[in-house]
């Protein structure tokens, strides 16, 4: 992927908060700058009112990190930053450390199609402080998007059961990243192809596409507009049918549908982009069978989403190709995951690790302290419950008990004979050299699929899924409950 150099010709270094270069000024002037830490990417709720997520964005990362740099032109752009008595930001000293920055971080991740829930950690990374820091905001950045996008894609699918999803979102992106990270993210997310060509270039994925109203609206008649886009591409004709009168639109598809068979071609399908798509839809298959055309497609578009597809699929619509656009890459019902990024750890002046919490009056958001791992057990093929344990723990027990992070009483035991286990944070960097062989977007969208299969359809529907068990391994769950307590300084209480 070459998203860094091609699109923004430059360094992306400075794609950060202010605060994490005010932090690593600060970090450098006090001498903490290279002091390890250990931080976590999670979030705390399943988007739309679901019941998982499907984890997606670490190719960029990759190449964000891999690139990770100061050039002369941000150098001079700190250099020059002044504050409001002209004095400058930021001394000499440190613009030359940051210019000798190179990544050197350790870095463990989820792999893109993961299946992922609350609270488990989506990536770790261990470094200096100062890096880790200044990475907090385009990690956070990059996985919040994708991931959500990849979420939304992975239900409309499941709405379509079966049917191809084509994505059609650019025009209503946000912007121009926004629409090719959304393009990427819904692919991976298990849609057929996408409209925007540059994702179709830059990623490989399959593009396609009709055509518009404008079109038909170029010519005197609907008619003709249809014979003339056969003529342009008698292999590929999906006749977009609702610009005047849909019924009379099917007719004019089936009559160039029949001169297309008279010269050895099949008319592929036809669009209905307006009106009621159950009725038009059953319409046209109706006249579409009647005329001889029982494998013509019926493509419908229109402001889609998971809910309209199911409620469509309800009504029997004759429906085989569902185009999304809007409500798939702007996540329309819930534009953030809420995806945070937290220090879970910091190596002290003896050398040893100090596992951090931050407490909050909401359990919900009190941090799972410690350099952490999660496994996911399995059995038949099923995913039964994940673990977030303590990395270093031994890992042989044949039983388990596993506590929910929010809600101590809620306790689950896992036997663990017989069950498939599963490490769900892969290497990616050590000591900055990248170790992980990513997978190309077509493996990447197989994993999606292997990941949703592994989970029950309970998980997956719309309306009050069944919640998927995760939980702290006890060890970790003690150590968060002592250190809560040593924070709220009632030890032991
Ligand atoms: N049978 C149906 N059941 C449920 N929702 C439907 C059905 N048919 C269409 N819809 C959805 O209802 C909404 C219709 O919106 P709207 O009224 O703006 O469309 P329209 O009548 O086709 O108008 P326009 O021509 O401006 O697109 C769309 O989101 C569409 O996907
Ligand atoms: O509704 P969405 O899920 O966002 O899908 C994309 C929409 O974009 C197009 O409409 P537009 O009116 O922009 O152009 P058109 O002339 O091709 O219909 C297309 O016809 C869909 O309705
Ligand atoms: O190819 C299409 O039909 C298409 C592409 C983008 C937006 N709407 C429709």
């Amino acid at each position: 992927m070459k998203i860094t150099k091609d699109l923004y010709r430059g360094s992306l270094t400075l794609l950060t908060d202010f605060y994490q270069l005010t932090m690593a000024y600060a970090y450098w002037k006090s001498g903490k700058a290279e002091e390890e830490a250990v931080f976590n990417l999670f979030f705390r709720k399943n988007p739309f009112q679901g019941g998982y997520t499907l984890a997606a964005g670490l190719d960029y990362i990759i190449d964000f990190c891999s690139n990770f740099k100061f050039e002369q032109d941000d150098l001079k752009y700190l250099k020059e930053m002044r504050n409001a008595d002209g004095s400058a930001t930021f001394e000499p000293a440190f613009i030359d450390y940051l210019q000798s920055m190179e990544f050197s971080c350790d870095m463990e991740a989820v792999e893109e199609g993961t299946v992922v829930f609350p609270h488990l950690p989506l990536l770790r990374i261990k470094g200096p402080l100062v890096q880790c820091q200044l990475l907090e905001t385009p990690l956070l950045n990059i996985i919040n998007f994708q991931t959500l996008i990849a979420t939304k894609a992975a239900r409309i699918v499941y709405a379509a059961k079966g049917d191809a999803v084509l994505e059609f979102g650019l025009r209503r992106a946000q912007g121009i990243d926004g629409a090719l990270a959304a393009s990427r993210a819904a692919y991976i997310g298990g849609c057929a192809s996408t409209s925007n060509v540059m994702a179709g270039k830059l990623f490989g994925i399959p593009v396609s596409g009709t055509h518009a109203h404008s079109w038909i609206m170029s010519f005197d008649t609907e008619l003709e507009a249809f014979k003339a886009y056969a003529e342009a591409f008698p292999d590929k004709c999906v006749f977009l049918v609702d610009t005047y009168d849909t019924i009379n639109g099917v007719r004019n598809a089936i009559e160039v549908g029949k001169l297309l068979r008279e010269s050895g071609k099949e008319m592929i399908g036809v669009r209905i982009d307006s009106g009621d798509l159950a009725y038009y839809s059953n319409i046209a298959r109706e006249m579409l069978d009647a005329a001889g055309f029982p494998d013509v497609k019926i493509v419908a578009s229109n402001d889609l989403d998971e809910q309209i597809i199911t409620s469509l699929k309800m009504q029997e619509a004759s429906i085989n190709v569902w185009g999304v656009g809007t409500k798939l890459v702007t996540a329309y019902d819930q534009p953030a995951l809420g995806a945070v990024y937290k220090l879970a750890a910091i190596k002290n002046d003896k050398g040893e690790w100090e596992p951090k919490v931050k407490v909050s009056q909401q359990s919900i958001k009190i941090n799972i302290p410690g350099i952490q791992n999660a496994i996911r057990f399995s059995k038949n093929g099923k995913a039964i419950a994940d673990m977030i344990y303590l990395e270093g723990e031994d890992l042989t027990s044949a039983q388990y008990i596993i506590i929910d992070p929010v809600d101590p009483t809620k306790r689950k035991k896992i036997n663990t004979i017989g069950l498939d286990e599963e490490f769900l944070l892969k290497p990616i960097f050590i000591n900055g050299q990248k170790v992980y062989e990513s997978p190309d977007i077509h493996q990447i969208k197989k994993n999606s699929e292997r990941n949703l299969a592994l989970f029950d359809k309970a998980h997956k529907r719309f309306v009050n899924p069944h919640i998927y068990p995760v939980g702290l391994e006890e060890k970790l769950y003690e150590l968060r409950t002592q250190l809560v307590f040593k924070m709220k300084n009632y030890d032991g209480a």
